[in-house]
């Protein structure tokens, strides 16, 4: 089965447009203002209304007030909630939304027991631990702390690229996989030949 692919960290309209045009699956929008990926709701509200249709959109939030959630989906019709912080399984749902729980994968965290507490969650996007940020850094953790088999759909995250997704989804098997740094020239920004690359790696895998 092919794994689908999120691009996330998009902050512009020609870029998300280009973005899905390469055939990407999914956009993420960084609703946490310390990302250098963040984006405004005005310009997120241009990005999803100049997507083609299919094209997933999801919106990031680390640790985030409600209200801003709220907010958000006020003004856009996201499909997706990705949370990316520590916010438990009760914040999660209750925004009535489907969500994915990202979780920072380092040894000795128990992803089944993870997987059992969000249950409701549409998807575990594991991405790599670091204590320098919540996500974005470009860094990889061990795939061998993934157990065999997740009972919730499984988002590949963490240091991905053109050169080692290939190897990755091999490897782990991942309902779909999910990228930042590894598209981009410069922190934060998009490279399309880079987001071209990274999608015919994960299609010609297959
Ligand atoms: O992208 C960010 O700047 C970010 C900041 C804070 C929390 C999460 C963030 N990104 C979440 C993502 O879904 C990234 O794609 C994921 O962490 C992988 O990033 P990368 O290793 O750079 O590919």
């Amino acid at each position: 089965m092919t794994a689908r692919i999120k691009i996330c960290g998009l902050r512009d309209v020609a870029t998300a447009r280009a973005t899905a045009a390469l055939g990407a699956d999914a956009i993420g929008l960084v609703f946490h203002e310390a990302s250098p990926r963040h984006v405004s709701i005005n310009t997120a509200h241009e990005i999803v209304a100049a997507l083609p249709p299919f094209v997933s959109t999801v919106g990031l939030f680390v640790d985030a007030d409600p209200s801003l959630v709220e907010g958000v989906l006020r003004t856009l019709p996201l499909d997706l909630l990705q949370f990316h912080g520590d916010e438990p399984p009760e914040y999660c749902r209750a925004f009535g939304r489907p969500y994915i729980k990202a979780v920072r994968v380092k040894p000795g965290l128990d992803l089944l027991e993870l997987a059992d507490r969000y249950a409701d969650a549409r998807g575990l996007l594991c991405d790599a631990y670091s204590p320098l940020a919540h996500g974005g850094t470009g860094e990889r953790f061990d795939w061998n702390l993934l157990p065999a088999s997740l009972p919730l759909p499984l988002i590949l995250s963490g240091g991905l690229d053109s050169a080692n997704v290939a190897d990755a989804i091999r490897a782990v098997r991942p309902w779909a996989v999910d990228v930042s740094s590894g598209v981009e020239s410069q922190r934060g920004i998009k490279d399309l030949d880079r987001v071209a690359q990274f999608i015919a790696a994960v299609r010609q895998h297959h």
